[in-house]
């Protein structure tokens, strides 16, 4: 069943429209993620949603009913923000029961909730502090616990993990994903940073100038990107892109990188005939690129190492290929001189081929 149904949404700030006839489905708990750079409209779009915003044109759907107009209270929807927007002068207790008073809940419902919230999110012994003496991650749950405390259908969170360090970043997003797996609500979540929407994520919806590029499953955007924008926000380190022209035979299409120089795209999983001729952008992943010191059978071509760069578990040695550079995820420690001779083989199965003058996947 649909949770969220934004319906052709227009929104302008005066004259700068900034989201444009969008339309986007939420499934009854799903986890969508709005993904996308900076002033892509996803923040816009999220406090549509939450009816902070008045939009232009459209409707909004939540659980069925058309609440384009509703007050944000009214909306059955829970927000968090970057920002834990906190009242620094009320214990955690206060932080999280004051909005459920307001609404008149009954004195038993609101500690019912509280106490349920507080166990979810590991706050128990936190409930008597008051928000300056807790640490980042700890005001964050409590930001997430005021969402929950509301008993809404769907949660709306805005970049809540962007205040916080890497490592307490990477461990409250384990924590988003295995209460969203618990509670089974709702829940759209904006941010700019790719891995969390990867591993967060039902479907990323990725955004630019306000537009809606591709709408799919992590691994989907992730393998077939459907336009060069998303395949190169998409991914880290990011995909090489080798400009070519395609050249369709009889005995199968290649793309010609340079002299002497071209891809045989045997095994790429589209008809790319058509393109005969064409500049074309070949886009391949780090981990899609074998490097060997001897010639392979496969489809493979001449390199030269440029550095080798360690990463830890591998390492990523930058390559060059005629006048490409590209970077290969390799299983080496050190292995690998500036001046190297190599071969790089591709893993067709896994490229992207874009034409050059849409950007759009062939
Ligand atoms: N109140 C406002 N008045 C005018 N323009 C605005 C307003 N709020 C946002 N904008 C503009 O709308 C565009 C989209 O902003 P929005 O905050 O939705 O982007 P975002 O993708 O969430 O970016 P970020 O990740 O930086 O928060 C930007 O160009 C921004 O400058």
């Amino acid at each position: 069943m649909t949770s969220v149904s934004v319906r052709d949404l227009t929104l302008k700030f005066g004259s700068l429209e900034v989201l444009h006839t969008l339309n986007l489905d939420i499934d009854e708990g799903e986890f969508l993620v709005l993904l996308g750079p900076s002033g892509c409209g996803k923040s816009t779009l999220l406090n549509c949603i939450a009816g902070l915003l008045d939009i232009s044109e459209g409707q909004i759907f939540i659980s069925g009913k058309n609440v384009t107009w509703e007050e944000p209270k009214d909306r059955g929807i829970g927000m968090v923000f970057q920002s834990y927007a906190l009242y620094p002068q009320m214990s955690v207790e206060k932080n999280l029961s004051f909005g459920l008073k307001i609404a008149g809940l009954p004195k038993g419902e609101i500690a019912k909730r509280i106490e349920r919230a507080a166990e979810v999110l590991q706050i128990q012994s936190l409930l008597k502090r008051k928000p300056a003496q807790l640490s980042g991650g700890q005001r964050q749950r409590v930001a997430i616990g005021r969402a929950l405390v509301r008993d809404v259908d769907v949660f709306l969170f805005d970049e809540p993990l962007s205040n916080l360090d890497a490592k307490l970043r990477a461990e409250l997003r384990v924590e988003l994903k295995r209460l969203h797996q618990n509670l089974k609500n709702t829940m759209i979540y904006v941010t700019h940073d790719q891995i969390e929407a990867l591993t967060l994520a039902d479907r990323i919806a990725v955004m630019k100038g306000g537009i809606i590029q591709q709408l799919d499953a992590p691994l989907t955007i992730y393998n077939k990107p459907v336009n060069l924008f998303v395949a190169g926000f998409i991914g880290s380190p990011s995909m090489n892109f080798l400009k070519g022209s395609l050249l369709a035979q009889a005995g199968g299409s290649s793309v010609l990188l340079g002299p002497d120089q071209s891809v045989s795209l045997d095994g790429y999983d589209a008809q790319t005939d058509m393109f005969n001729g064409q500049d074309v952008i070949f886009g391949v992943r780090p981990e899609h690129l074998t490097i060997t010191r001897e010639a392979t059978s496969g489809p493979n071509l001449p390199a030269v190492v440029e550095l080798e760069e360690p990463m830890g578990a591998d390492s990523l040695v930058w390559l060059r290929l005629g006048s490409h550079s590209m970077s290969v995820r390799a299983d080496s420690a050190g292995e690998y001189r500036p001046g190297d001779k190599v071969f790089v083989t591709f893993d067709l199965a896994h490229a992207s081929l874009f034409d050059a003058s849409t950007e759009d996947r062939i």
